[in-house]
């Protein structure tokens, strides 16, 4: 299993034109928040937005560490979800994590489990979520990574899961939950859409198996950095240091780094030990679904992201 679950456990904005008073263009979903707060970077983005391992050899060759967030898409709503990603690509996000929200998110700890709950409430489903993304992905200047459990994936068939997903513009994809033997068919489904299915390893992970798991990773190799489920931790264990050094031993795929990151002094630090990317998740989610008013949350987002990119090369 790519990451074994008991050790580690895993509006609406109108680019045409800026009424913010139209009708929503996602089904089920009222504007909540002004659609004239960013002038879309996208708007100067093509659809030539470079992949995930592009992304990386880019950087690399500019001496720059990834830096990724992650947010639950549809918390607090869909229409604020395509304002978010936005502005984390305005602040300069290199990847954006854009999870789907599940019922049963067993690697997640309880900010994400909220969001989740929060969003699913509000009627998210993947549907709705790709139509924002058909709008959304061709005007962000960073490619989208998707997170999804892996029994949503497989109610819709792999196949038509993958194609249905690239035909929005979704560059990578997460299963966090997928044992390393049933990759198979992900792996054959999502090269064949160029898709780059990030393959995760823990703290726990036996040597064998995470050279496994290296080798079958696309578009980077996910570092979970401590056991346990997602959420923000005091610090992050100097054992990240180790583990980016021992997977590094084994492979020049870049490598980011996850899990309880959410101050810039996690971020410098995590950088500092040689990750090519650091990922964010429960501290942006909280700072955005857990605000008094999406556009309070859209503000706090901005800064936010703003202080923790401002420590990276
Ligand atoms: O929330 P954290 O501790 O910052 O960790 C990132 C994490 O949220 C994100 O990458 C993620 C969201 N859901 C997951 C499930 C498994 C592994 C990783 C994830």
């Amino acid at each position: 299993m790519a990451i074994s679950l008991k050790s580690t456990a895993a509006g609406l904005f109108q680019l045409k034109n800026h009424n913010t008073h139209s009708p929503s263009r996602f089904p089920s979903f009222k504007p909540l928040v002004s659609t004239k707060r960013f002038t879309p970077m996208a708007a100067l983005a093509t659809s030539q937005t470079l992949g995930i391992s592009e992304t990386f050899s880019k950087l690399k060759n500019q001496g720059k560490v990834a830096f990724i967030p992650y947010i639950t898409a549809g918390d607090p709503d869909l229409s604020t979800t395509a304002e978010a990603l936005k502005v984390l690509d305005s602040c300069g996000s290199d990847i954006i994590e854009l999870g789907v929200p599940y019922s049963d998110p067993l690697a997640d700890g309880p900010v994400i489990q909220a969001a989740a709950t929060r969003s699913l409430a509000r009627g998210t489903n993947l549907n709705a979520i790709l139509s924002m993304l058909k709008e959304v992905a061709p005007q962000l200047s960073c490619p989208i990574a998707l997170f999804a459990y892996y029994n949503p994936i497989l109610k819709r068939g792999v196949e038509k899961f993958m194609s249905t997903v690239r035909d929005v513009g979704i560059q990578g994809l997460v299963v966090p939950d997928v044992p390393l033997e049933e990759t198979e068919l992900l792996s054959r489904e999502a090269l064949k859409n160029k898709i780059e299915l990030v393959m995760l390893t823990t703290p726990t992970t036996p040597t064998d198996r995470m050279k496994a798991i290296v080798e079958a990773a696309e578009g980077f190799v996910y570092l979970v950095s401590s056991v346990g489920v997602t959420g923000a931790r005091a610090s992050v264990s100097d054992r990240v240091q180790t583990l980016l050094a021992e997977i590094k031993e084994v492979t020049t795929k870049p490598v980011a780094v996850g899990f309880g990151i959410s101050k810039p002094e996690h971020v410098k630090q995590v950088a500092g030990w040689g990750a090519d990317g650091v990922i964010v998740g429960s501290a942006m989610v909280k700072v955005l679904g857990e605000a008094k008013s999406p556009d309070e949350g859209l503000k706090a987002l901005e800064t936010f992201t703003k202080s923790l990119k401002s420590v990276l090369p």
